[in-house]
């Protein structure tokens, strides 16, 4: 059985883009630019005030108070092309072209404003409160690297570029099956004996959505081969990537391998780690397989350390940047390791990392109150509080 770095290995050798498309920037959130990103024009386009005052002459400039007729304004928006007659000054807003001719903007609060005449009351200090064209950026630049991944702040940057449309890498279309006869829509459980809420597909839809999949759907299927077959081969057809929940191990009903029709090319048919063993990952034609046990901390650990690269990847990202281990102070005491690399569920706070209540790999209640996961070494020693432990946000 191979161990956590040998699958990420593979994850990573084969988590290659999907290609690319152009999509209009309000639909581009979330996906990462497969080509540089360049501005169309300069920012600002032209000279502009900083500041909501008057713009002036150096030249006219005398010691304080003194008074300059208003000839003109100018707001954001506004034809750029004005000029400042010499001796007045021109009314103008933040954000406005500064008329030829102004050296420097003074702010109104430095200014009584009496009918047609500014008289400035106070020295106005050496700022010239102007911002200059292309002295934010300018027509041509690069502002965002291909590989970029458009988060909410450099969605600005890209729409500040003046493009309607951006190259981006294709979004993975992810399936997600979650197969048990047990398994109900949550609110629905109470009504049939022996039912349990379907929790995990919720999860992983977070996740995956987060990671910048395109979730085609996401299905509820029991047991039963004869539904089980179609379902999954539609999912085939349809997605890059399918996400089967649940069925991984032994049991007799455990389907989630044999429901597809076609052999399957493993990647890996179980990784040496605790919780999630049975976690297994396969090839069919071009599409990939990615099967989660059903218990729902195992499905949730196995989804971060596996999913999560690989939907990076997919989506033209690096998968080593979704697994930045760090270390912390561990406030409890930890076990001896057992034979599998350990993922422990834990909770970061300002002091140090604290274990979850439960390690339970069933468990649903912790998985609310952890952020990270504590990794262990297979046959790392126990460790008494304070010392520092491997940690990776969960
Ligand atoms: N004899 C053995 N038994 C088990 C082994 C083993 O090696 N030999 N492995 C254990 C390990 S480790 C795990 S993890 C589980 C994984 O089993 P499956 O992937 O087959 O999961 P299921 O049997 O389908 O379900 C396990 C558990 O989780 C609940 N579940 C399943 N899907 C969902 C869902 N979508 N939402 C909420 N809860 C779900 C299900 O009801 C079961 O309670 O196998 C061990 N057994
Ligand atoms: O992988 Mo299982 O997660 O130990 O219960």
């Amino acid at each position: 059985m191979i161990g956590f770095e040998e699958a990420v290995a593979r994850i990573v050798a084969l988590a290659l883009p999907l290609g690319s498309e152009r999509v209009p920037i309000e639909l581009a959130a979330g996906r990462t630019l497969a080509a540089p990103l360049m501005a169309r024009s300069s920012m600002p386009a032209q000279n502009v005030s900083a500041m909501d005052g008057y713009a002036v002459r150096d030249a006219d400039m005398q010691p304080v108070p003194f008074n300059l007729p208003v000839c003109g304004e100018s707001f954001a928006g506004s034809d750029p092309s004005i000029v400042l007659t010499p001796g007045t000054a021109c009314r103008i807003f933040t954000g406005a072209p500064v008329p030829e001719g102004a050296d420097r903007v003074i702010v109104q609060e430095n200014i009584e404003r009496d009918a047609n005449k500014a008289r400035v009351l106070r020295p106005y200090g050496p700022g010239r409160n102007i911002r200059m064209a292309g002295s934010d950026f300018r027509k041509g630049d690069v502002l965002l690297q291909a590989g970029h991944r458009l988060d909410w702040r450099s969605m600005t940057t890209a729409a500040a570029a003046d493009r309607r449309d951006v190259e981006v890498f294709r979004a993975p279309r992810l399936v997600i099956l979650a197969t048990g006869d047990e398994l109900a829509a949550p609110g629905h459980a109470h009504e049939r004996a022996g039912a349990i809420p379907e929790s995990v597909s919720f999860g992983i839809h977070s996740l995956a959505g987060g990671g910048g999949a395109q979730v085609l759907r996401s299905l509820r299927l029991p047991d039963d081969r004869d539904i089980l077959r179609p379902a999954a081969n539609s999912a085939l057809a349809d997605a890059d990537l399918v996400v089967v929940i649940g069925g991984a191990s032994v049991g007799e009903k455990d389907y989630s391998r044999e429901m597809f029709s076609e052999p399957l090319d493993y990647v890996f048919p179980k990784v040496a780690i605790k919780p999630g063993k049975p976690v297994w990952l396969a090839k069919v034609g071009g599409r990939l397989i990615l099967g989660l046990p059903g218990n729902p901390t195992s499905a949730l650990v196995t989804a971060r350390l596996f999913l999560a690269p690989l939907l990076a990847g997919l989506s033209g990202r690096n998968p080593m940047d979704t697994l930045a281990f760090g270390s912390r102070c561990c406030l409890d005491a930890l076990p001896q390791t057992g034979d599998r690399e350990t993922f422990l569920r834990a909770l970061r706070t300002e002091a140090g990392v604290t274990l979850a209540i439960s390690q339970d790999s069933s468990s649903q209640m912790t998985l609310a109150h952890s952020n990270v996961l504590i990794r262990r070494e297979p046959g790392a020693p126990a460790l008494v509080p304070g010392e520092d432990v491997t940690v990776l946000d969960f």
